[in-house]
């Protein structure tokens, strides 16, 4: 008798564990490809993990119902990356294989395209009732968009009936907007002309796309490393080839886009959290195919399906938004890295300020290091100064060099951003009089207030509530708010001010589509004004005339028990830096501090990043932390502290090997956030691979037992937040 046809199959659950079916006679199926399965009462899509498995015994299997494309959606290349990254990260499979498919496929929908309806104008301009508003707008948006698709319009807040509405009127019609430049059309562009200094980094990039190499690329903040990497792909990539290069989200600015597509028309294609479900299949649908394209995305691009990838390029690959923070917590970068190594290609990773990991495996020789230590354009490197603040008057924040430097900086025409490390207000309300600070009902923290709409808000959790004019505990009316948020800071600017254009970018004043579009084009128009924002405005912006950069306050960084602290302080202390001066003015960064002579401040005012890092990397290397050994955090979650500190606790006798040293249990330093109670137990191990075994065996064992009602685990396998 001949065996049955099996198959075994992952199912997009959070379980370590895969599902063993029946493959029917007539059915064919191969691995990384997609089926329906009944699973309970439920019909499930599943992918194909392994074929011809020996069930096991005593088992009666049910049959795969059926097959959703005789190819596999996960070709073999790709399949195998995210097994290692299964194993790497220690996340269950099934889940890892299902964030590489678009949420269509998800679903279960078949792996085409349904037709778009592209809409253009008619009329230059229209005559509608003048209470039409919606309709007129709807209008002026395909105008100034021909070829926009009614699903981004939608998107937009435009309904389908309105859409049609506007056609039966004749005003637009189907239709596609005028191409882009082909690749053959943007070929006859002249590639960018690169300085001496660019030139010469660019002869020290890898010259195949053939073999593996890793290069870490430091350029100083405004040297143009988008311009090498346009001229690496221009002078590398051959015609059927794909490349992939990641950025974080908010560098996916129109300005990044318009560079890259200037070069290569139409071979470029996006990949971001804000396309919806229909433009996410068809881009997903180019890569799985082959198409030459060059993939511009945030992380998890690298995860897509390339079939002919070749060259990967990871820019500001220190930033730690590359890192997944929960969930599969892989990183884009290290994952990236190993992409390359798998399919024998370049991976560049790109940044003024690079990770202490990145390089530490540059000084080992691990990676290649290829410096360009000149600014593009002739434009010169900030100059950096500490203003201490210790015994000044501040007003709302600002000490009056502070304010005078912005006032000269404005009367030259010129910009200025000042740089507030929190959104909102102010991060604490306190009372005078009884010494109350409010906090949130659900976590161990301070509510922050937002003025503009009169909240107190958890940054934490969902948890906002009205904000009280007098203290909730003693009714006093000395109630009042301490410290610096962005929108303190623009309301301060604003009286000082009052007829310079004042600019704030954080998480609420850009979470409208579109919001940041417009802010950085008003930036971008040069006029004097004052930027004011967050973390947001330090990333990769190329503002030419802004001249002054203020920082508020440096000191975050310098206390905390992160380990990581100091080394992120500095990188958004260059890169917040690297803001000023691009042009051809020359840059001044003015940072307020009450540690004027802290040693990591002072070395920050040298501007010398490589210094910074041998001093950094020492510190971690005598405190034996990372990247010196590998680190694991296993997290407990429970409805008491006692529970999550109880079950680490017998958690702990598993991990103490030899080569593992295990601090903890210990709560976090948030140790309630939405009414959960978080402890840690940091491993640390000099052998990967034994900690690698150590997990999984933990893994294991942990899905096994029975936990107490209302407790969860979860492991991050290099952690970038350790508290
Ligand atoms: N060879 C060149 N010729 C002319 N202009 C250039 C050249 N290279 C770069 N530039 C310009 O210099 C500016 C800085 O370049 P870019 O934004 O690529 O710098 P960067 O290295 O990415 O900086 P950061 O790390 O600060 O984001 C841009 O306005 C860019 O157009
Ligand atoms: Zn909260």
């Amino acid at each position: 008798m001949t065996r049955p046809a099996t198959a075994r199959i992952a199912l997009n659950r959070p379980l370590r564990r895969l599902f063993d079916y029946l493959v029917p006679a007539h059915l064919e199926v191969q691995p990384g490809q997609r089926v329906k399965v009944p699973f309970g009462r439920q019909a499930l899509t599943g992918l194909v993990v392994e074929t011809g498995v020996e069930p096991p015994a005593g088992i009666t299997l049910k049959p795969v119902r059926d097959i959703l494309e005789d190819w596999p959606a996960l070709p073999e290349n790709t399949f195998r990356l995210l097994t290692w990254a299964s194993d790497y990260y220690q996340h269950p499979l099934g889940e890892c294989l299902f964030t590489a498919l678009p949420p269509a496929l998800r679903r279960g929908r078949p792996a085409h395209e349904k037709a778009e309806e592209h809409w253009l104008p008619l009329e230059a301009e229209v005559a509608l009732a003048a209470h039409a508003h919606k309709q007129k707008a709807l209008f002026e948006t395909i105008k100034d968009q021909p070829g926009i698709t009614s699903s981004s319009l939608v998107q937009l807040g435009y309904t389908r009936a309105q859409i049609r509405n506007l056609e039966s009127k004749s005003l637009i019609a189907q239709g596609q907007a005028p191409r882009q430049p082909t690749p053959q059309e943007a070929d006859e562009l002249p590639g960018p002309s690169l300085s001496p200094a660019q030139q010469k980094a660019a002869d020290q990039l890898p010259d195949h796309t053939d073999q593996f190499s890793a290069t870490l690329l430091h350029g100083i903040t405004g040297s143009g490393k988008t311009e090498l990497y346009l001229h690496y792909l221009k002078s590398h990539l051959k015609a059927d080839q794909q490349a992939l290069v990641l950025v974080p989200e908010i560098n996916l600015t129109p300005q990044t886009l318009a560079r890259f597509r200037r070069y290569f028309g139409d071979r470029i294609a996006v990949w971001h959290s804000a396309l919806n479900d229909g433009e996410r299949l068809r881009t997903w649908l180019k890569i799985r195919n082959g198409e030459p394209v060059i993939l511009i995305g945030t992380r998890s691009a690298v995860l897509l399906p390339f079939t002919n990838l070749r060259t990967l390029i990871v820019d500001e690959e220190h930033d730690s938004s590359y890192k997944q923070g929960d969930g599969f917590r892989y990183s884009g970068r290290d994952v990236a890295v190993y992409r390359a190594h798998l399919n024998q290609c370049p991976v560049i990773l790109g940044s003024a300020t690079p990770s202490l990991e990145s390089w530490h495996n540059a000084r080992q020789g691990k990676y290649q290091l290829v410096s360009l230590d000149e600014r593009a354009n002739n434009a010169l490197p900030p100059e950096l100064a500490l203003l201490d603040i210790r015994s000044r008057p501040l007003e709302a924040g600002l000490a009056r060099p502070a304010l005078q430097a912005i006032k000269e900086t404005l009367a030259r025409g010129e910009q200025a951003l000042v740089f507030v490390n929190r959104r909102g207000y102010s991060p604490v309300m306190m009372c005078f009089d009884c010494g109350h600070l409010e906090e949130c009902p659900h976590c161990d923290t301070r509510l922050t207030y937002h003025r503009r709409d009169r909240a107190m808000r958890c940054h934490h959790c969902d948890y906002q509530q009205a904000a009280s004019p007098t203290c909730p505990k003693c009714e006093s009316e000395n109630y009042k708010p301490v410290g610096q948020g962005t929108e303190r800071a623009e309301e301060t600017l604003a009286e000082h001010f009052p007829d310079t254009p004042l600019v704030r970018v954080d998480r609420d004043s850009t979470q409208r589509k579109g919001s940041i579009q417009n802010i950085l084009k008003r930036v971008n128009s040069g006029e004097p004004c004052i930027l004011v924002g967050t973390q947001m405005l330090a990333k990769g912006h190329d503002f030419p005339n802004v001249t002054l950069v203020v920082v508020v306050n440096a000191d975050g960084g310098l206390f905390s028990v992160d380990f990581r602290a100091p080394e992120q302080m500095l990188q958004t202390l260059l890169q917040v830096s690297g803001r000023a001066g691009r042009g051809n003015k020359p840059g001044k960064v003015l940072i307020q501090t009450c540690h004027s002579d802290h040693p990591l401040l002072r070395s920050l005012c040298t501007g010398n990043y490589p210094a910074m890092a041998e001093q950094l990397l020492a510190e971690r290397e005598s405190g034996q932390l990372p990247p010196f050994r590998a680190m694991a955090i296993l997290r407990a979650e429970a409805s008491t502290m006692q529970a999550s500190l109880q079950l680490l606790d017998t958690i702990k006798p598993m991990t103490q090997t030899g080569s593992t040293e295990v601090w903890g249990p210990l709560p976090a330093v948030i140790a309630r956030k939405a009414n959960r109670h978080r402890a840690q137990l940091v491993l640390n191990s000099d052998n990967r691979k034994h900690l690698n075994h150590l997990l999984s065996h933990l893994c294991q064992h942990l899905d096994q037992s029975k936990l107490p009602a209302g407790s969860k685990w979860m492991i991050d396998v290099d952690p970038q937040e350790t508290g």
